[in-house]
């Protein structure tokens, strides 16, 4: 349905040194399908969605929607509706003007016109302010007006840029449910920016993980989790974030024994790898492993940790613990009571280690939860 293909996008600014926001992008979307950007500020998020929307233009690369190169038409021909994070709304306008001015091109009836508006209005909960101005409401009421004027729209593609970081999160929680009901019931596709991996993974089919204007990985939040590509989404996904230690690597018994410390190492039997796994250790003297928080066991195990710090969250503990100098960090669904300085058991198997080479890819994944 959205194809891109080799986009780049380099701003030139007279008297600045060019900035390459995005790089190398591929990437397709299915019809019906809700994607999120996610990634930290300025990683190439906004220009993306501009790029597709056509307010900003590529520099290199094509994008071609439902089989309609759309790159080089002007914004209005291309069929996409977008929300802007600055809102963009007509200050002359009144709210319901303001959506209702979206659906001028449509050549609706009147009475279909009201309709439609009062409908997403509701939806979006500024129903009370249809007739105020821009100006006279609050950001988070702006920020619903523009996401209305853009879901309003008949279009073949729906572009929300934060569409709800203005909202408090209870509100937040109640728009992601209802807006995710529309975009399902309609078969509308949409591709949304956060900052937020709860919003990513509550409203989106399939997450794409940028950095540095380089897309690094484009799955569901499953795979993100139990697959990441390479280092940066597996420290970027997940709440806490994985451990991340540095091993050294010897051979030993058929299998590989990995080092971190004195007190910390695990011994890879050779069959649990695969054969491109065998050679990348075999050829390897560090590497760095990953384990999720939530795979390390507390109260049992046979390493020793030095408790810094210990806090129960209401349905979990989350416990960090210093071992051989390095820090780690146990969630579990237990309520742990020790203190900082007691010295505690954590489970750490081999099983739950991800491995990732030099260049930062990953080498070997743990082994998946089981559903
Ligand atoms: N018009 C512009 N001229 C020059 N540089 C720009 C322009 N717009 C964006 N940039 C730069 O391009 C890079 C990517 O910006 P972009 O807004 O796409 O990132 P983002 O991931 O959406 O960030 P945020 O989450 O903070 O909105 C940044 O370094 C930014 O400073």
């Amino acid at each position: 349905m959205l194809e891109i293909s080799k986009v780049d996008k380099v701003y030139q600014s007279r008297g600045k040194p060019p900035v390459h926001a995005v790089r190398a992008l591929d990437m397709e979307v299915g019809k019906g399908e809700i994607v999120a950007l996610l990634g930290s500020s300025g990683c190439g998020k906004t220009s993306t969605l501009r790029m597709i929307a056509g307010f900003e233009s590529v520099t290199s690369g094509a994008i071609t929607l439902g089989r309609r190169r759309i790159d080089q038409l002007p914004p209005a021909k291309r069929r996409v509706a977008m929300a802007f994070e600055g809102y963009s709304l007509y200050p002359p306008l009144t709210v319901r003007e303001n959506i209702a001015f979206a659906l001028k091109a449509q050549q609706l009836s009147y009475a279909e016109v009201t309709r439609r508006v009062e409908a997403i209005a509701q939806l979006v909960e500024i129903a009370d302010i249809l007739d105020s101005y821009p100006r006279s409401i609050s950001g988070g009421q702006q920020q619903r007006v523009s996401l209305a004027r853009a879901l309003v729209r008949d279009a073949d593609l729906y572009l929300l840029d934060e569409p709800m970081g203005q909202l408090e999160p209870q509100l937040r929680a109640v728009l992601r449910g209802r807006i995710k009901g529309l975009l399902a019931e309609r078969g509308m596709t949409a591709i949304f920016v956060t900052h937020d991996q709860t919003e990513a993974s509550a409203l989106a089919d399939r997450i794409a993980v940028m950095e540095d204007g380089v897309l690094q990985q484009f799955a569901s939040e499953r795979e993100l989790k139990d697959h990441p590509a390479n280092l940066f989404v597996a420290s970027f996904i997940g709440e806490p974030p994985m451990n991340l230690l540095e091993t050294e690597v010897a051979q030993a018994d058929g299998g590989f024994r990995l080092s971190i410390g004195a007190d910390l190492a695990f011994n890879l039997e050779g069959q649990t790898l695969d054969a491109a796994a065998g050679r990348a250790l075999a050829q390897s003297t560090r590497l760095r492993v990953g384990i999720r928080p939530q795979k390390i066991a507390v109260g049992s195990g046979d390493v020793r940790v030095r408790v810094v710090s210990n806090q129960w969250l209401g349905d979990q503990s989350h416990v960090a613990g210093e071992c051989d100098g390095r820090l780690l960090i146990a969630v579990t669904p237990n309520k742990i009571t020790a203190r900082p300085g007691d010295i505690l058991p954590f489970a750490l198997e081999a099983r739950h280690l991800h491995l990732f080479g030099a260049d930062g890819n990953c080498i070997h994944h743990a082994e998946a939860a089981r559903p």
